[in-house]
């Protein structure tokens, strides 16, 4: 390599006249022809603000194909296949929460530059986000309104509304797996988001006090807990990253910003599974 150069392998093909190729088989045409800056003259920035939107949405969606994934593998009864989903979901979030330190070197001087072509634009319109919290237990049919201009995703939201969640798949494989979750609980209002059953907080101290016996059950709370923390933890890295680039604005969409952003640090989707800890070895 006395030229500095990487000798291209005899081997390495280079016709694609007949066979598919990385753009084809990636739509990548379709991909990277999809940043569309409004701000005029284009601000340099818009493109990381687009950008880092577009690759949350993609993580989304797989998020959300993963979710509905383990939701099913729950309702068959297949623990250890649901915690490999969940742990990709978990890893999801942690990188998502780490891009956030990309979208911070947007100071707000330079935001400020673009954000009043934005609209009324905003994330709180996001309906994969919103989609993935309805899965996971944070149900609020008054969200539905946001998408009245749009059937596909109003019919889309609103059968995940009508859903049940992940965590209602999980414990009715608890109950068919001989565990006391009781029957109301079982029978919940799906639509409805989840709110503590202290009567449940029992049957995860079972769990608890004896990991041995009931292995697959114990891993599989572990993990719901990872990935609430991954989660929450990715609400509150964009709660400071719109803390540092616009204060203590009002938001776009119409909210009291920070505010409202930092009210939603306080939901949580499984809240026995952190209500159980006060239990242990007591
Ligand atoms: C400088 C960048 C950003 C700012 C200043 C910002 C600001 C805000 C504000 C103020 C809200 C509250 C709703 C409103 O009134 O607009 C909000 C909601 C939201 N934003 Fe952002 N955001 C930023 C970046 C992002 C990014 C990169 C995403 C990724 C998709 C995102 C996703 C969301 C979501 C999902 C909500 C709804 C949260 C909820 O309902 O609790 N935001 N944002
Ligand atoms: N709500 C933001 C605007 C914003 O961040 C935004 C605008 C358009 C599309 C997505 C956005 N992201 C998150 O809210 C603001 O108030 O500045």
């Amino acid at each position: 390599m006395a030229d500095g150069e990487r000798p291209i392998e005899e081997g390495v093909r280079t016709d694609f006249r007949s066979r598919m190729n990385y753009g084809g088989y990636l739509d990548l045409d379709k991909l990277l022809d999809a940043q569309h800056p409004v701000s005029e003259p284009v601000h340099p920035d818009e493109l990381l603000f687009i950008i880092q939107h577009q690759t949350t949405e993609l993580w989304f969606k797989l998020v959300l194909h993963e979710l509905e994934a383990v939701r099913t593998q729950l309702q068959e009864g297949d623990i250890s296949r649901a915690r490999k989903g969940i742990a990709r979901v978990k890893h999801i979030f942690r990188t998502l929460a780490e891009q956030w330190s990309v979208l911070a070197t947007l100071t707000p001087s330079e935001y400020a530059e673009f954000r009043g072509f934005l609209g009324s634009a905003s994330g709180f319109q996001s309906y994969q986000y919103r989609c993935v919290e309805f899965v996971l237990g944070n149900k609020n049919a008054g969200m539905l309104k946001v998408f009245e201009a749009s059937p596909e995703h109003y019919g889309g939201l609103r059968s995940l509304l009508e859903s049940p969640t992940v965590y209602d798949a999980f414990l009715r494989c608890l109950a068919a797996r001989g565990h006391d979750v009781p029957a109301e609980i079982l029978q919940r209002d799906v639509t409805k988001a989840w709110v503590e059953h202290p009567e449940l907080v029992p049957v995860f101290t079972a769990i608890y006090e004896a990991p041995d016996a009931h292995w697959a059950e114990y891993a599989m709370c572990e993990d719901l807990v990872d990935l609430e923390d991954a989660f929450q933890f990715w609400r509150f890295r964009h709660l400071r990253t719109v803390q540092r680039t616009i204060g203590y604005k009002k938001g776009t969409g119409g909210s009291s910003g920070v505010g409202f952003l930092r009210r939603a640090l306080d939901l949580t989707f499984f809240p026995e599974l952190y209500s159980v800890r006060t239990e242990i070895g007591n």
